[in-house]
């Protein structure tokens, strides 16, 4: 499986706002391997396809306990595709976050506690429901590289 390499700080593709997944075939299969092949390699919690030059709407979020979050769950990483927040918490909750985009870094961002999501599948099936604490965190960071945010323009 082939890993990609990661575009960082002042890459054009992380600025730009990703288009929505309309073809579920075999290429956006392809596409979500590579993916996770390059987040594993990079030791991440997550990645989106920005981040390796593709400019698509889909992520993956891979909690698992870690120094930083040593209560976060471990969870089978979970390909979300075209996913969208549709409410989150009004309580926000301050916690340092890295990005593979930004090397190096370690920045305090607010955040919903939780959020109501919904997302696709590789197959195009839809889902929605709550995630909260450190994969809520995740999404709304991997959510943000889709609309060509990164941790630098959130930083409070
Ligand atoms: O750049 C990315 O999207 C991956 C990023 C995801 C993320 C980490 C922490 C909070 C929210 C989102 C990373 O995985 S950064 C590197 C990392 O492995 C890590 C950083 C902090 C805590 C746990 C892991
Ligand atoms: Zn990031």
């Amino acid at each position: 499986i082939q890993t990609a390499p990661i575009a960082i700080t002042g890459d054009p593709v992380l600025y730009q706002k990703a288009a929505p997944v309309t073809v579920f075939d075999d290429s956006l299969e392809r596409l979500s391997q590579t993916l996770m092949a390059t987040m594993l390699q990079a030791k991440g919690v997550g990645i989106a396809a920005p981040q390796i030059g593709v400019s698509q709407r889909l992520f993956i979020v891979a909690s698992r306990p870690n120094e930083r979050y040593p209560d976060a769950p471990l969870m089978e990483p979970m390909v979300m595709v075209n996913p969208a927040l549709l409410s989150g918490s009004s309580e926000w909750e301050s916690s340092e976050e890295g990005c593979l985009s930004v090397p190096g870094k370690r920045l305090s961002i607010a955040r919903h506690r939780w959020v109501e999501a919904k997302w696709q599948d590789l197959q195009g099936n839809a889902y929605s429901g709550r995630l909260d604490g450190f994969i809520a965190r995740i999404f709304q960071h991997e959510l943000d590289h889709l609309d060509g945010i990164t941790l630098l323009e959130r930083v409070t």
